[in-house]
């Protein structure tokens, strides 16, 4: 069994943070990961085009800002180069193919405080091994398990299926009718990639979404400063009707809540344009409705139309892991594993148990957390000795 203040759990952008965050503090912590290395969504579960939707200004971890010479839009091996520099900088050292399968509260300690029991299979030796901390936070990620629907007959179906977090690029899918679900940023990119490597993508759209540019979200971003969210949003859905014009003709309609009101209520993120709609304008991409069932290779659609397709990939999203794992997990998460309470102080829990990086706000909203839970730990320890 082994001791330590604070226990992290993940290293992906969340768990490094935190540690970066409390190795400033000068408070001892230790993080275990069950990959062989950190940032493992970006690391192995991205597809190969990935770039950073946001401007640099709002990708960045606590204490330490992108150098001036980055790009204000990053690639992935751009954001990966400064992970590395962070990890070197704060001296974090999480420990690798440490799966953590269960974490609960201990009955009361000698002193009367509970006290946060956390098992993790060392997955190189096979063998269980204990912690004991005063601090536990959950930071093993909202994209933890990619989420694929029940669909009628989809065992049925001969092509091949893949989830978007295994989809590396459109090699492979040449010359093929692609069916993909989902048309968030992940679905809209894909069909992007896979039309540009001679694929004949489909994109299954079931409900109204937002399309913007990545410079107007840049915009929005910076005026959310100055201007209230719903005058904001009025100037982006302006902006989206100038570039995009009435989409509606392709299944691509906009809701009635503005794009940034939507993703601080619900955490839904815009589709940010990369080359998609001109694509679905022009025809190389095809919207369909929702599937309504599967025979083989035949898939048949809500409006009744069947036509056979070589492949889906579903891009239908992520859920979180955390409850699999958290015995205790009402005392900070709901069934869902997300957060219990709402925006801002989501990622405080009762009984010293945190989360950082479950609120859908990308990677800003990563760097908000991590450094609220760190200095609430801070002043939960200095307060004991008052
Ligand atoms: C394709 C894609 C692109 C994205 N692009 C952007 C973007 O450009 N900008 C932006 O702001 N956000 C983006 N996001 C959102 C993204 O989730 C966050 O930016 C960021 O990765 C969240 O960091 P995290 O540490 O909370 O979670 P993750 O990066 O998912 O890291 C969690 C870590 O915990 C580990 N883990 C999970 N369970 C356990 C366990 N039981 N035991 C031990 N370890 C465990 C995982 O292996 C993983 O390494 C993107 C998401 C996806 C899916
Ligand atoms: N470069 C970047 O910065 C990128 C960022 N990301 C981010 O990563 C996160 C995850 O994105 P993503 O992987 O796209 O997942 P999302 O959860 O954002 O999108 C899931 C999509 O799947 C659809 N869907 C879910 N269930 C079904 C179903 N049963 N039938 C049909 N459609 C369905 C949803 O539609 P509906 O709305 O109708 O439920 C939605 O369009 C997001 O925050 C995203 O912005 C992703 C890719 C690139
Ligand atoms: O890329 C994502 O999914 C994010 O959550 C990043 C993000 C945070 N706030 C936003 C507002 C508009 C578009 C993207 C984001």
């Amino acid at each position: 069994m082994e001791e330590v203040r604070v226990l992290i759990v993940g290293a992906g952008p969340s768990g490094l943070a935190t540690s970066a965050y409390l190795n400033h503090l000068s408070i001892p912590n230790i993080v275990l990961e069950k990959e062989d290395c950190y940032a493992s969504l970006w690391k192995k579960r991205a597809y190969d085009r990935l770039c950073l939707h946001l401007a640099k200004d709002f990708c960045s971890l606590p204490l330490m800002s992108h150098s001036s010479s980055t790009p204000t839009f990053m690639s992935r091996a751009t954001f990966l180069k400064y992970l590395d520099e962070y990890v070197t900088k704060f001296n974090i050292r999480p420990r690798y193919c440490r799966n953590v399968e269960r974490a609960w509260l201990e009955d009361e300690e000698e002193d009367g405080e509970k006290k946060w029991r956390v098992e993790a299979r060392n997955i190189e030796t096979g063998e269980m091994e204990a912690y004991k901390a005063e601090f536990l936070v959950v930071a093993s990620g909202e994209n933890s398990v990619g989420y694929v629907p029940e669909v009628t007959g989809l065992d049925t179906f001969e092509g091949e299926i893949v989830h978007s977090s295994n989809y590396k690029s459109g090699r492979g899918f040449e010359g093929k009718d692609v069916l993909v679900v989902g048309c968030g940023n992940s679905g809209m990119e894909i069909a992007l990639d896979l039309s540009n490597y001679g694929a004949q993508p489909s994109i299954v759209i079931r409900n109204p979404l937002h399309v913007l540019k990545r410079e107007m979200v840049y915009v929005g971003m910076l005026l959310m400063k100055y201007l209230p969210v719903s005058v904001v949003d009025a100037i982006l859905v302006g902006l989206a009707k100038l570039k995009f014009g009435d989409m509606s003709a392709y299944g691509i309609c906009r809701p009635k809540l503005g794009p940034m009101q939507l993703k601080f209520a619900t955490g839904k993120t815009p589709v940010i344009d990369v080359g998609t709609i001109s694509k679905i304008q022009d025809g190389q991409i095809k919207v369909v409705p929702q599937i309504s069932n599967i025979d083989g290779e035949t898939i048949e659609f809500e409006n009744g139309v069947r036509r056979k397709f070589d492949a889906i990939v579903f891009a239908t999203g992520y859920k979180s892991s955390a409850n699999n794992w958290l015995k205790d997990y009402e005392l900070v998460l709901n069934e869902k594993g997300m957060p219990r309470s709402g925006i801002p102080k989501h990622w405080k829990g009762k009984k010293n148990v945190y989360c950082v990086g479950l609120s859908r706000q990308g990677l800003a909203g990563v760097s908000f957390d991590a450094k609220a839970v760190a200095q609430d730990i801070s002043n939960n320890i200095s307060n004991k000795f008052k």
